[in-house]
């Protein structure tokens, strides 16, 4: 019984490529496939040049599998096909694309707020930083940037989605002076989204990019916790001026704190210096201080590394009900020494020229 044409491609299709990971007939690798009337099977491979080396077996398995259906012989003959070349771009001067990080038009500074760990208060240290700039008359983005639990709308009582509407640009929320995009605003609160890594640079660039920010003195971006693609890709693609790195004095928290600090430093991306929060716990009836994780931790491992240790930020339960509340601490309590923490940071950021 002489070897059927379905046989033999029932048969290739059991051979798999080793570049699409599918079979060699659904790869259309296989090509002018014949099988003449006494059974004898000839066809051609078509492969590009350089993995000629790395069809070598894929060739062998074909035939072996072609032959086990009795074919009196089998004739396989490899070719190299070259991928055909690109048009040519008739574009006059084309603009190159611009290479490093750019600056992000019509915002002077980006100033990032990281922390190695999550829930060491890096929202909320990012919101009344946020504020705190704005009442020193200071024009501030917060663009919320931590996909994993974005805060900023509950931390500045915004809610609502924002509109665009030209469906190109996005239009920012407005609180406190304060200029406001989040990434939580743009998703639905009910479902859990699951970020891949692609999808998270490209709604970093368009939340940086397409978000209306107007002229502002300085964007801050309240970062995921952690090293990830969010952190990377921000130095990467933007200009980023500094970054503050909010730690609890614990040492868990401090040994991701590190981390983070050497990925900075990795990608270059200025380290303006460390916050320690939750520093003291000052009980808000009898004024009593307690150090619940510890104090001074974050001191000494900011001189370890030689950046300035910018604030102390006690452990106080107006800190946690204001950002719960909808109003930072610096706003709703203004004259409160929680408030003053924060305030100073902002007016030695505006000093620095950081800010
Ligand atoms: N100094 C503080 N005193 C009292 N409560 C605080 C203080 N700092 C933060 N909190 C509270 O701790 C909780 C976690 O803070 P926050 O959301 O700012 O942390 P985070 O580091 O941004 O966390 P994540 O990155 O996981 O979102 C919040 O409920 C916040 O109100």
């Amino acid at each position: 019984m002489s070897t059927t044409r379905d046989a033999v491609l029932t048969a290739l299709k059991t051979i798999t490529d080793p570049v699409s990971d599918t079979d060699i007939m659904s790869a259309g690798l296989v090509k002018a496939l014949t099988v003449s009337d006494d059974g004898a099977v000839r066809f051609v491979m078509e492969v590009s040049p350089s993995q000629a080396e790395l069809y070598g077996p894929v060739r062998e398995a074909a035939e072996r599998a072609v032959k086990a259906l009795g074919a009196p012989s089998v004739s396989v003959v490899m070719t190299a096909h070259s991928a055909p070349a690109a048009p040519p771009d008739l574009k006059p001067q084309r603009k190159a694309e611009p290479s490093g990080p750019q600056k992000v038009p019509g915002v002077d500074r980006i100033l990032a707020i990281a922390s190695g760990k999550g829930g060491v208060g890096k929202s909320t240290v990012a919101s009344n930083l946020a504020c705190a700039l704005a009442a020193e008359g200071r024009r501030v983005g917060l663009l919320d940037a931590d996909v994993y639990g974005p805060s900023q709308p509950r931390m500045l009582g915004v809610s609502g989605r924002p509109a665009s509407p030209d469906g190109k640009t996005i239009l920012p929320m407005r609180n406190f002076g304060v200029t406001m995009m989040s990434i939580g605003l743009m998703t639905n609160d009910d479902q859990a989204t699951v970020w891949r890594g692609p999808m998270l640079m490209g709604a970093l660039q368009q939340m940086m990019t397409q978000v209306q920010w107007g002229a502002l003195d300085v964007l801050i971006v309240d970062l995921p916790p952690g090293t990830g693609d969010v952190q990377m890709t921000l130095s990467q693609k933007f200009h980023v001026d500094g970054v503050v790195v909010v730690s609890t004095p614990q040492d868990v928290a401090l040994i991701d704190a590190r981390k983070g600090i050497d990925m900075f430093n990795q990608l270059k991306t200025p380290i303006l210096g460390m916050i320690e929060n939750m520093s003291t716990h000052i009980c808000s009836n009898c004024g009593h201080e307690e150090h619940v994780f510890g104090h001074g931790g974050v001191a000494a491992e900011a001189q370890k590394i030689g950046v300035p240790l910018l604030a102390e930020i006690p452990l106080h339960l107006d800190i946690r009900l204001a950002a719960d509340g909808g109003a930072p601490v610096v706003i709703s309590k203004p004259d409160s020494p929680q408030a003053d923490a924060f305030r100073a940071v902002a007016r030695q950021l505006v000093a620095d020229g950081k800010a």
